[in-house]
């Protein structure tokens, strides 16, 4: 690796340009316009089929977006004629413009002013590059020279537009911008606005795109302020952004850029587009959604839109991007957990206003969900969050300090595994281990006698396959059980705590009862049974921890 052979590239404005740092945030949604059908298919390893992107554009409609940047016709027959169904086959909303780019070379322009014929409006977007890099390796041409291209194309996208019925808006980027000295990306583009000759009625868009990104955010915002301050005809003018994400700050291009003044913003969903790709607008637009502002976009139906996406492009979308990803709400750790349930507790009594630690939102709004999608077992989590599973899940409401126990139980046993639990292999450990345990003790026939204060129990037992008659006195049922057991059994044990709740599972409801026994030596272990009968549902639970007692090895009869 050698460092020496890089250095800046990229040009700070000839005069302080730090006006948008006393912004803290911005106050209203941007015009979006999304470019996934042109640049994110640009960057694809197969490029969307003409169904798919027709599929997309409905996809995009949907999340509502009013600009759409359908393509580069002249590129190939399949946009080309995806744009021709569009406009033919009436797919485009009467509020929604498509957008088409082209270089600024004659042959490509007219071809991409066929595509769009008979349709109502669109924006034509015509660029080329502009930094210095670009001047001296591609085009060969002096400051001057690279100028009268943009400005050559900038007349013929005029005299064409006026053959046309068209309503046309211009788009003129000065293509990597980034690397343009702003001084000379400002000449040009004032060039273009003097040929186009916009009005507030009908306004032009300048795009200063990153089109590689090769500096700190910060030095983007000065540049886009620099723009901002002295563009020709600034009232008729929409500063727009199209930030990638080379060095992997394009959203905080995105949002500087928006402090620094500009109106527009060009993306794509889930970042897709060339090599680190476009800014993922989701992120852009969510994160202003969580700062209380109406972006104007709606993700409502995030696994949905993601889905469409990961079809029709074959790309998938990153564990943690934000908002999107698999894992974004996720807690494992223990201490999150027990934060988050209580956060989720706290929020249903305050429900006006969302801060439930560690969400930055509340997942239900973009369509997750909180019982799949933030609490997740392993080795790292705790008791509220283990407790939690069985609770949602299953109905177990487990007593405070077994919770604890089964909690220690299940992140051993993930620790082993070295694997995730899910909620059913949970379950399952708590039938097997703790819930209704029949062996080595199994009662399977019981009945009560009761004398003045006095219940007298009489069991039928199995222990080790072998049956017994039983019997035994207390001053309550489960206590002439417990003694009953004690005696035949012969170990000496306290029963600690009980505790018992209804079970709803499906439409049936049963009793669900928790002991914890404390063994001779001070052990304390709970065991849990289940019936429709309150009585057998805590024998049961009484016999579950002793079993547990007996699979550790201990006892002897
Ligand atoms: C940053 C961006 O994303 S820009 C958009 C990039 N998107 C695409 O390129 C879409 C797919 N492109 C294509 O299908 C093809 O490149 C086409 C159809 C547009 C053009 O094809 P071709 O003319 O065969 O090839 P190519 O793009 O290599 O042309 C390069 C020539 O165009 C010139 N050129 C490139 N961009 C521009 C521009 N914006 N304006 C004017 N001239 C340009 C180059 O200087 C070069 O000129 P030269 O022939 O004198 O050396
Ligand atoms: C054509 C322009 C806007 C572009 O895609 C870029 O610079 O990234």
């Amino acid at each position: 690796m050698d460092y020496k052979k890089y250095g800046k590239e990229y040009y700070l404005p000839p005069e302080p340009c730090y006006d948008w740092v006393k912004k803290d945030c911005v106050d209203h949604a941007p015009t979006w316009c999304s470019v996934d059908l042109r640049d994110g298919n640009q960057a694809l390893i197969i490029p969307m089929s003409l169904e798919e992107k027709i599929r997309y554009f409905k996809t995009l409609v949907q999340v509502g977006f009013k600009e759409i940047e359908v393509g580069f016709p002249a590129a190939s027959e399949t946009e080309y004629e995806f744009c021709r169904r569009l406009i033919e086959d009436n797919l485009i909303p009467d509020d929604v413009t498509i957008q088409v780019l082209m270089q600024a070379r004659p042959h490509i322009i007219r071809k991409t002013f066929e595509a769009i014929k008979g349709a109502k409006r669109a924006i034509v977007h015509v660029y080329n590059s502009t930094s210095v890099a670009q001047r001296e390796q591609v085009f060969k041409k002096s400051k001057e020279e690279v100028k009268q291209i943009a400005v050559d194309g900038a007349k013929m996208l005029k005299d064409l537009a006026h053959e046309s019925n068209a309503d046309l808006t211009f788009e003129y980027s000065p293509e990597s911008f980034t690397g343009t000295e702003p001084e000379y990306a400002l000449e040009v583009c004032n060039a273009v606005i003097d040929v186009w000759e916009p009005t507030p009625d009908h306004k032009v868009i300048i795009n200063c795109p990153v089109t590689v990104e090769m500096s700190m955010p910060h030095v983007y915002a000065c540049q886009i302020e620099y723009m901002n301050k002295h563009l020709n005809r600034r009232d008729s003018v929409v500063l727009s952004l199209h930030p990638h994400n080379d060095r992997g700050t394009g959203i905080a291009d995105t949002e500087l850029g928006l402090l620094a003044g500009a109106d527009r913003v060009e993306g794509t969903l889930f970042g897709n587009g060339e090599r680190t790709g476009n800014i993922d607008l989701i992120t852009v637009a969510m994160n202003m959604y969580v700062l209380g502002i109406d972006p104007k976009l709606d993700f409502s139906n995030l696994p949905e839109i993601r889905a469409v996406y990961e079809d029709v492009t074959r790309m998938k979308v990153y564990d943690r991007e934000p908002y999107s990803g698999d894992l974004v709400f996720a807690a494992f750790s223990g201490s999150h957990q027990d934060a988050i349930a209580k956060g989720f507790a706290h929020h249903k009594k305050h429900p006006e206003h969302w801060n439930v630690p560690y969400l930055l939102i509340d997942p239900a709004d973009i369509g997750r969900k909180y019982e799949r999608d933030v609490i997740r077992i392993n080795s790292q989590s705790g008791k509220s969050g283990i407790g939690f599973v069985l609770q949602q899940y299953y109905g177990y409401d487990l007593p405070k300090q077994f919770r604890q126990e089964f909690g220690y139980y299940i992140k051993d046993i993930s620790d082993h595994r070295h694997a995730e639990l899910m909620p059913h292999e949970i379950k399952d450990i708590f039938d097997h281990d703790f819930n209704n345990l029949k062996s080595p003790l199994f009662v399977s026939d019981y009945h009560f006698i009761r004398n003045n204060n006095e219940y007298h129990a009489y069991l039928n037992v199995t222990f080790k396959d072998q049956q017994y008659d039983i019997t035994g006195k207390g001053n309550g049922r489960l206590d002439a059980v417990a003694n009953a057991l004690r005696h035949f059994l012969k170990i000496d044990y306290d029963i600690e705590d009980y505790s018992e709740h209804a079970l709803s599972i499906g439409s049936t409801s049963k009793a669900c009862a928790y002991i914890q026994m404390t063994d001779e030596d001070g052990e304390h272990r709970f065991g849990v049974g289940v019936d429709d009968d309150i009585i057998l549902a805590s024998i049961y639970a009484l016999v579950s921890a002793i079993n547990r007692y007996y699979r550790e090895g201990k006892g002897e009869k």
